[in-house]
């Protein structure tokens, strides 16, 4: 099979870099992602995803580099992109005291849709937001706003969604049911780069790309990116994980030593060493080598960082 055409590519930008005064937030960024793929955006806090983001969606324009958006320019055709795509910020932007109807239609009116009452109604059907259409929207639960939010930024039927930390603060459920729309709406061919913290979220993006300084330092499939950085992870189970996970933390070799339930993880990359830490610290555990996961793998990358 073929890859993907240049023309396949929904966002294709090279060598993105913004400065704000003396800091360099996004340092030479090259990023393509195909129709209809979901790709992850992550990286700790202050990394440039969102500068990243609003370098796309024509709301900032780069200090150098290149490249097009839904085929626009980037730079030359920002007003074109803005109308055409979704975008979601990390606050609740709509009005509290509207009603949701009210809010969408609002949002119908400024992208001047020629049956806004018409688009509104499908979209509301779509989202099953329709019982809650009269409700006031500061009146909604944070997984209802969130649900409320992405309705608004796909009223216009943009070909690319633009997600920034979509589901911070909502809980697992409405996590998930937000998530099975956007595949939904993947699988109608609609693109989304989506950054987020949370890593079953991650795990349910088609590519993930991890950000580092305004860098991406590693990207790929969940399973790639665990091969590819190569951490070796142990579980150890019993009685004293609290005090293992102590002593573990400081020892040579551990780079991550984490407590997931009852049982304790403990990661490194040298794997003589992490076994001579293990063997080194006693206590009653039981130990098993197992696969990685993947916040593992981000929390080693997260310390690569600091070091
Ligand atoms: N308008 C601005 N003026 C000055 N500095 C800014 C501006 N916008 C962002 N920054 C700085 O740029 C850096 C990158 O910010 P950005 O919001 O892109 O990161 P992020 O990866 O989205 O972080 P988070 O995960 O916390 O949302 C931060 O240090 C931030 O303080």
């Amino acid at each position: 099979m073929n890859g993907p055409k240049p023309e396949d590519y929904v966002i294709d930008v090279h060598d993105l870099r913004k400065d704000f005064g003396t800091l360099r937030v996004v340092d030479g960024l090259s990023l393509r992602v195909a129709r209809g793929e979901i790709c992850g955006f992550l990286g700790a806090n202050g990394s440039g995803k969102t500068t990243t983001i609003r370098m796309l969606c024509g709301l900032l324009v780069p200090d150098a580099g290149r490249g097009t958006c839904l085929g626009l320019d980037i730079i030359r055709d920002a007003p074109r992109i803005r109308r055409q795509v979704g975008y979601m910020t990390q606050r609740f932007s709509l009005y509290e005291d509207l009603t949701v109807r009210e809010n969408l239609e609002l949002v119908a009116g400024i992208y001047e849709l020629s049956d806004p009452r018409g688009a509104v109604d499908a979209m509301l059907d779509r989202m099953e937001l329709r019982g809650r259409a009269s409700q006031l929207a500061g009146q909604l639960s944070g997984g209802w706003k969130q649900r409320l939010a992405l309705t608004a930024c796909v009223l216009h039927r943009p070909a690319l969604l633009l997600l920034d930390e979509p589901t911070a603060g909502v809980d697992a459920r409405a996590r998930r049911a937000f998530w099975d729309l956007i595949h939904d709406m993947a699988g109608g061919g609609l693109t989304v780069l989506v950054s987020t913290h949370y890593m079953d979220e991650a795990e349910r993006c088609a590519r993930v790309v991890y950000l580092a300084g305004g860098r991406i330092v590693v990207q790929g499939s969940a399973g790639e990116l665990l091969a590819r950085v190569g951490l070796v992870t142990f579980e150890g189970t019993g009685d004293g994980v609290e005090d293992a996970v102590r002593r573990l933390r400081e020892a040579p070799g551990v780079e991550a030593a984490t407590v997931f339930g009852r049982a304790l993880h403990v990661a490194g990359m040298d794997r003589a060493r992490l076994e001579e830490a293990i063997h080194a610290q006693g206590g009653g555990l039981a130990w098993q080598e197992v696969p990685p996961r993947l916040e593992d793998v981000f929390i080693h990358l997260l310390g690569q960082e600091d070091g």
